[in-house]
């Protein structure tokens, strides 16, 4: 079996895609492809572990194909095996050796965050003279503290002052550690990425965070769990330092667990069309993020039930708007419900989002405002007001998540089309047809147009 899963970007110059019309209330039950911040944290500790590692129901979307391409650069073997996971093989990775000797090498991180901030800690660990870059959006995308942190662990890095993609790290085959002082405030990626490497320098690592609040801290307690669960000793009793202790990341063989983020659209569904939408297998605990759909569509006027691992989520007659701080990734979901609520939303916390995908806050308000409605960009948010929407084209940025919102919108809202659907091939490929998947189930009750 080979590598399926493309790492070129989506099909931008594509025809949009007319996103379907719900005539009915939806009735569905879905399963979403693997988590790609579990999937993507995995496969580092893996190329780090001290023996061949197997992920179970891995992710295989563009951004774990680009860590995958990543990691083979850096000399980690990856191997797709097959499993009894629905949307692809597993992956056995053989660990990279200490201070491999790499020379020249080029790493490609498309527009992955994961993989432009975890990858040049562990680059840091070989030996040569390795080049980040990713595609256009991402030279815009926050870089300089992980620029900056690798410097002050003594590692020299030309970025020409850039502070953002293109960088070329010189390794020198080993890191120290110690204490370092970064600011994450722009994301809390910088913050996992030296934490996911950490345990491999020679002291540890002391990190410290200094600046604005760090942005999406579900993300860190995901890194430490992880970090936990395969023998390395974290201690994050202290607001904003991490301290890693040198020693072993113990190889592993596990399932990851389906991204509850990427459920969101989906559960979304069931509130724009007043219908009912399951997941099973949701995780009775986890670290993602996108567990907070339990409290947040409930907030929106929908109904959510947890019974026997499946979550089942009804929509009210109407949505409701609300207000909601630190949505991180979830926001331009949470967005596109709002825009379609009876009233006002305040999106507040996601100032950071400006640095994402694509300038999200600006992408939201210019095509919930195309569509006809009422959307207002804030020092750290959004506000949505309530106003009918119109058929149009949602442009997508390359944003998996604009993609996503304009789906969710489209389910409403007669005659939206989204610019780029390929745009979803970041992190669910399959979303496509998982989305016209939810009108064949209960076929009587739910049509699409
Ligand atoms: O560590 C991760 O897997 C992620 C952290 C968050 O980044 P920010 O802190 O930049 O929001 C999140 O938004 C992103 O989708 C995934
Ligand atoms: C911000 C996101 O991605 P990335 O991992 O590229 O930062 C996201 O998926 O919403």
């Amino acid at each position: 079996m080979s590598f399926m899963t493309s790492t070129t970007a989506g099909s931008r110059h594509g025809t949009p895609w007319p996103a379907p019309f719900a005539t009915a209330p939806l009735d569905a039950t879905v399963r979403v492809p693997a988590s790609k911040s579990l999937t993507n944290r995995y496969l580092v500790l893996a190329a780090l572990a001290d023996g061949p590692s197997r992920l179970r129901s891995p992710l295989h979307s563009r951004d774990s194909a680009l860590m995958v391409q990543a990691l083979r650069a850096l000399g980690a073997g990856v191997e797709e095996v097959e499993g009894d996971g629905q949307f692809g093989p597993d992956l056995v990775v053989t660990p990279i050796e200490p201070g491999r000797q790499l020379g020249e090498t080029a790493i490609d991180c498309g527009l992955a965050g994961t993989v432009m901030r975890f990858v040049p800690p562990l680059a840091a660990l070989c030996s040569g003279s390795i080049t980040f870059d990713g595609d256009p959006h991402a030279r815009n995308r926050p870089m300089g503290p992980i620029v900056a942190g690798l410097r002050g662990l003594g590692i020299a890095v030309d970025d020409g002052g850039r502070g953002a993609l293109p960088f070329t790290v010189a390794a020198a085959g080993g890191v120290d550690g110690g204490h370092l002082v970064i600011d994450a405030s722009s994301s809390s990626q910088f913050v996992s990425a030296l934490l996911l490497a950490g345990a491999r320098f020679g002291q540890g690592l002391h990190l410290e965070h200094s600046g604005p609040p760090v942005p999406s801290l579900d993300h860190i307690a995901m890194t430490v769990q992880v970090l936990r669960s395969l023998g390395v000793a974290v201690d994050d009793s202290t607001p904003d330092h991490w301290i890693v202790a040198p020693g072993p990341v113990r190889a592993f063989d596990l399932r990851i667990e389906q991204d509850l983020s990427n459920a969101g659209p989906f559960l979304a569904a069931a509130l724009a069309t007043r219908g009912t939408v399951r997941i099973p297998d949701w995780p009775a605990q986890t670290t993602q993020v996108g567990d907070q759909w339990r409290t947040i569509l409930p907030r929106l006027g929908a109904s959510v039930e947890y019974d026997g691992g499946t979550l089942t989520v009804t929509g009210g007659p109407e949505i409701r708007g609300a207000a909601l701080a630190d949505t991180s990734e979830l926001a331009p979901t949470v967005a596109a419900l709002c825009a379609l609520a009876s009233s006002e939303s305040r999106l507040t916390g996601i100032g950071h989002l400006r640095g994402h995908e694509t300038d999200r806050l600006a992408a939201l308000v210019a095509e919930i405002n195309r569509l006809g409605g009422d959307a207002e960009e804030t020092e750290d948010g959004l506000i949505i007001r309530p106003r009918p929407l119109h058929a149009g084209v949602f442009h997508s940025y390359a944003d998996h998540r604009m993609a996503t919102a304009g789906a969710i919108i489209g389910l409403a809202v007669e005659g939206v089309e989204v610019e780029d659907i390929g745009a979803t091939s970041k992190t669910m490929p399959e979303f496509p047809e998982l989305w016209h998947g939810m009108f064949g189930v209960g076929r009587e009750q739910a049509g699409a147009r």
